[in-house]
């Protein structure tokens, strides 16, 4: 469990990059003496104030690009903010980027000893650890050849394995371990597990937003180089779908107004949803009956016309799909002026997050005469016993050794 003591306290962190804009070596050498006018600063960083408790487990969300690993290696010291302070007690163990720390024309036998060393080890406390290390990593036939010869799997074994065998106070964590494959992840994994028991500090940079749920014990939430959320795991994992899911609109519908062309052939005015006997808006839950509400209209008129609804996960997978040609009871007239109709989904057992519901307009043919993505969305609250999007009560049960 978390004590109060911080390990690493970063204060008011700001980190600017300079990038170039010029795109060839002709262009620099041109604009060599005016190199001002194609520099811009970039700031990846801004202004982050953390306070990293020891023993605690912290998991860094965000998309891509948002400062997460820029973040990690100024808490490793590889690099330094443009302002601001971090300041770091304990030994540390960093897996940051692949390969670093690692020298190409040194084996993996010599690299460990290396890295061991510049983590702190002696000679003597390395001989003692080597045969756990190479036990550990799993790649003994191998530990005798140069590592420019590994493939990225081995190189992120072999770093792990030392990593993990320095006794750190502080492990920093980035994407790497994905690099690994299932077996080896789940390793690592059993390893951060019995690191938080011991006590020690992890910070992990993750896109497994099941991973943060299931093993962090806070995690803090970049965008911009922002710290949006700091707190507890799920609740930055959703505000992290509401940004990703903000930004998936912005560009679907700034896509449709690229391709926006003046409808001639119908289409989806709007589309609502809610459970029975609540508003729109509001969070539907397991075992409400949902309601989608879809009005279409047509200039010219359209018979035998189809209308179709898909609820969408926040991944983009589809969860459900229906059309009207699957209800036979129900014969559509032809469409002029705007019609609705509803959908209602009995005792629907979505699991938690975010929804969409995707709307189309079709022909008898099947074609599509409108799709309107994302035409409406809904939200399944939180509920901490399971993950994914089916919703089932578990039971579980010890059936004893
Ligand atoms: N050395 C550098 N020079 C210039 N820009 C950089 C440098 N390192 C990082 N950046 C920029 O800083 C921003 C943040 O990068 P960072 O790698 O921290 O993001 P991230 O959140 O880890 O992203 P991802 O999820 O894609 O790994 C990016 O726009 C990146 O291009």
């Amino acid at each position: 469990m978390a004590s109060h003591v911080p390990v690493v306290e970063i204060n008011d962190v700001s980190k600017r990059f300079i990038i170039r804009k010029e795109k060839s070596l002709k262009e620099r050498l041109v604009n060599a003496g005016r190199s001002k006018q194609f520099k811009e600063d970039f700031w990846a960083l801004k202004n982050v104030s953390l306070e990293i408790e020891s023993g605690s487990t912290i998991g860094l969300i965000g998309p891509n690009g948002s400062g997460k690993s820029t973040l990690l290696k100024t808490i490793g010291g590889i690099i330094q903010p443009t302002s601001g302070s971090v300041q770091r007690r304990g030994r540390l163990a960093a897996l940051l980027e692949l390969g670093a720390g690692f020298h190409q024309d040194l084996t993996g036998r010599e690299n460990v000893y290396l890295n061991a060393s510049i983590l702190g080890l002696s000679r003597r406390q390395t001989d003692l650890y080597f045969d756990d290390i190479v036990e550990f990593s799993g790649i003994k036939d191998f530990i005798d050849t140069q590592v420019k010869f590994y493939s990225s799997g081995m190189y992120v074994r072999l770093a792990f394995a030392v990593a993990v065998h320095v006794d750190p106070d502080l492990l920093l964590v980035d994407e790497v371990l994905a690099v690994g494959d299932e077996a080896f992840q789940r390793k690592c994994l059993d390893k951060i597990r019995s690191f938080q028991a011991e006590g020690r500090t992890i910070v992990l940079v993750t896109h497994s937003l099941g991973q943060v749920t299931e093993l962090c014990d806070r995690a803090v939430l970049l965008s911009k180089g922002q710290v949006m959320f700091d707190g507890v795991p799920h609740e930055a994992v959703r505000d992290f779908r509401d940004i990703l899911e903000e930004r998936r609109v912005d560009e679907v519908t700034a896509k449709a107004e690229k391709a926006h062309e003046p409808v001639q052939e119908g289409r989806v005015v709007e589309t609502v949803v809610f459970a029975r006997g609540r508003e729109v808006g509001d969070d539907i839950h397991p075992g409400d009956d949902i309601i989608i509400r879809a009005t279409f209209e047509h200039p010219t008129g359209i018979d035998d016309w189809i209308a179709a609804v898909q609820i969408d996960s926040t991944m983009g997978t589809a969860v459900y799909g229906t059309a009207s040609p699957r209800f036979e009871n129900v014969h559509l007239p032809r469409l002029t002026s705007p019609r609705t109709i509803e959908f209602v989904i009995k005792n629907a057992q979505f699991g938690t997050g975010r929804y969409f519901i995707n709307t189309s307009l079709m022909d008898k043919e099947k074609r599509h005469l409108h799709d309107a993505v994302q035409n409406a969305t809904f939200e399944v609250p939180y509920y901490p016993l399971a993950v994914g999007v089916l919703h089932a009560e578990p039971e579980m049960r010890d059936l004893g050794a």
